[in-house]
């Protein structure tokens, strides 16, 4: 019997890590090819918990490629939900995650810090020693 999986469940599945595609109506975990894949795993994540039938055919892969979807096989995409998969297309997970703050603040706080620091200490050493003089 066939196993129908919603579109929700398959979008979840949207990672390097955790990598579900539908491709022809059916769903395959292809979680474990990604670093195999000689397309590379960048443009896989492209079609992550989505519909990837045009881009697979597009490329023109071989029958070996269909067998070895044949291996990852899960279940079949729900009949009748396809556009609603589409509409739960998520931008990429690493385009998602949160700018690097830490990286900001320093690049903000080191030059102010700096800038404390030679006014208040440095550039007043240096203009007593000349008052010295
Ligand atoms: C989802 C399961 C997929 C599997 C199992 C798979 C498997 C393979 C295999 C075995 C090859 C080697 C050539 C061949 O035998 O056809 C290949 C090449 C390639 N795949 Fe995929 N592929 C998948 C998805 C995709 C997707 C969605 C894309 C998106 C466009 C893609 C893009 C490519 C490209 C560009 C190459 C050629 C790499 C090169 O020769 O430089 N693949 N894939």
């Amino acid at each position: 019997m066939v196993k129908y999986i919603t579109p929700e469940e398959i979008a979840a599945h949207n990672s390097e890590k955790d990598l579900w595609m539908v491709i022809n109506g059916k769903v395959y975990d292809i979680s474990t090819f990604g670093d195999e894949h000689p397309g590379g795993v960048e443009i896989l994540l492209d079609y992550a918990g989505q519909d990837g039938t045009k881009a697979y055919k597009d490329v023109g892969h071989s029958t070996a490629a269909d067998e070895l979807l044949e291996e990852l096989y899960v279940g079949d995409l729900k009949p009748g939900t396809e556009l609603e998969l589409a509409s739960l297309k998520k931008d990429r997970a690493v385009k998602n995650s949160p700018p690097p703050i830490g990286l900001i603040v320093a690049i903000v706080l080191v030059p102010m810090v700096a800038l404390f620091v030679y006014k208040n200490f440095i550039s007043k050493k240096t203009s007593t020693s000349f008052d010295e003089v």
